[in-house]
């Protein structure tokens, strides 16, 4: 929802005597821009000096559509600034410097048109594909429930983010807009971001490992024929078939990374051919003599009969949060909502790379026993261990001879870290998974409001 204002100034309407000023009756702006107002647009008294209030009613918002007036229509000497907060009613303050003349503004309230004036946050979510769905677990996984009332339907809400819209796009299209300044946050994997950002500085990563969508940007070259004996970039760079008349044939969706990352390794003669899917069957078909593609578990290049070469990795991908430094910078709340989502994502990672080990074991103290815990270097917690005493009842006594331990271990070195306690006395290993961890300071959040000059 944006606000828009004009004013046009009209000493004929300047009460000298009392100080005040009559309200300006204005043309309809709506006829003069050809643009469909549905219903009248409000006008307000400006002051030489002060503020000034106005009331809408919500309805009214729902309902207007607004122009993109110019605002050389203001006086020099003034400014005005529209601040207005979103409630049933919401309040447009006007402030103005001096005056020469009377002033009136003219508030035309609009649903968001066009783009460089809209008032929401735009997410961008790829709309199909293997990104889609599991960009959508990861964010129900972060509390950041995704609210579509239909699938067909290419924008929701999530609730726990206020003035906050998602837009599901393709995930190139997703960069695109980011850039052109119709998305202001987005996720979508590296590779993408790397083709079709362009290394446009515009763009920033703000989480660069979401941990889905791994994948490698990959040169792939036949097994059999001319190519049977080369392993390496620099053989193939080495090769003298490629000349001006007959260069080396890549197939590729991702031109501009292979272009760039083809004169990087000193291959002068290359031609790409662009295409979408299956590019695995060209070097077969004849079409192309190599591919450039991404590559996961590499069954698709086997079944093809292509191989990945030594310095042929262009990049290693995974699914980022990227943001457009512009929209962090100059749209309001952006830069508090990519904050939030920063947030809710690293908590759910972090909880996720660990588990929760408690055990028990004997000791003369609390300190012996954290000691001999402590000693194992693996096992030194997120920030240490706590150790609680275990009370239990020993003929007819309470005793507290055994402590409870629980430490954060990480997932990929449960089995060592179990065996390790093991191996120092401990008895009952319970392992718990984490939903959240809440750190206080965030580097990825430093390093953007560093980025940022913040
Ligand atoms: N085999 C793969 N394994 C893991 N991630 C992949 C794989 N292939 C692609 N990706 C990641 O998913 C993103 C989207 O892939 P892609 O454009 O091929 O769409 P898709 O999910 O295959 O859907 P479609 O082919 O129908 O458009 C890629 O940019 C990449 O980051
Ligand atoms: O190394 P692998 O695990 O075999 O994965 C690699 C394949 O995955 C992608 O294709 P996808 O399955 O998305 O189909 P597409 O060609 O239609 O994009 C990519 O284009 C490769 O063909």
């Amino acid at each position: 929802m944006n606000l828009r204002m004009i004013s046009t100034t009209n000493s004929r309407h300047r009460n000298s005597e009392k100080g005040t000023h009559k309200n300006t009756k204005l043309p309809a702006l709506g006829a003069s821009l050809a643009v469909p107002v549905v219903s009248a647009s409000t006008s307000m008294a400006l002051p030489s000096h002060g503020m000034q209030e106005l009331l809408l009613p919500s309805r009214g918002i729902r309902q207007l559509l607004s122009p993109m007036p110019s605002l050389s229509t203001f006086p020099a000497h003034t400014s005005i600034s529209v601040s207005m907060e979103r409630s049933a009613s919401p309040r447009i303050v006007c402030r103005s410097g001096f005056l020469k003349s009377a002033a009136a503004v003219k508030v035309i309230v609009s649903n968001g048109r066009p783009d460089g004036e809209r008032g929401e946050i735009r997410l961008g979510l790829p709309s199909k594909g293997r990104m889609a769905g599991n960009t959508l677990d990861l964010l129900k996984r972060c509390q950041l429930s995704v609210e579509q009332l239909n699938p067909r339907q290419y924008v929701a809400d999530i609730p726990q983010l206020s003035n906050l819209q998602v837009w599901f796009q393709r995930p190139e299209d997703i960069v695109r807009e980011l850039l052109s300044g119709h998305l202001d946050i987005g996720i979508v994997g590296l590779d993408t971001v790397s083709e079709y950002g362009q290394g446009n500085k515009d763009l920033i990563i703000v989480h660069e490992a979401l941990d889905y969508g791994h994948c490698r940007l990959s040169l792939a070259i036949p097994k059999y024929g001319i190519f049977e004996k080369i392993k390496s970039m620099k053989e193939l760079a080495l090769m003298a078939q490629w000349t001006d008349k007959k260069p080396l044939r890549v197939a590729t969706g991702f031109t501009y990374l292979g272009h760039k990352f083809m004169k990087e390794n000193g291959l002068k003669y290359v031609s790409f051919s662009t295409g979408e899917g299956a590019l695995e069957a060209a070097p077969a078909m004849g079409t192309a003599d190599v591919i450039l593609d991404v590559v996961s578990s590499g069954t698709t290049l086997r079944e093809n009969n292509l191989k990945e070469i030594e310095g042929g990795t262009v990049l290693e991908s995974q699914a980022v949060l990227v943001a457009s430094r512009k929209s962090l910078v100059q749209r309001e709340g952006v830069l508090d909502t990519t904050h939030k989502i920063l947030e809710r994502l690293e908590a759910h990672l972090e909880a996720v790379s660990q588990s929760m080990v408690t055990v028990n074991m004997t000791g003369s103290s609390a300190e012996e026993v954290a000691k001999r815990v402590l000693s194992l270097p693996s096992l030194s917690g997120l920030e240490g261990l706590t150790v609680s005493p275990v009370f239990r009842k020993r003929d007819e006594e309470v005793v507290a001879d055994c402590y409870a331990i629980s430490i954060c271990v990480p997932k990929n070195m449960l089995d060592i870290s179990v065996q390790q306690l093991r191996a120092i006395g401990a008895s009952r290993v319970l392992v718990s998974p984490l939903t959240c961890i809440l750190d206080e300071g965030s580097p990825r959040w430093q390093q953007l409001l560093s980025e940022l000059r913040l």
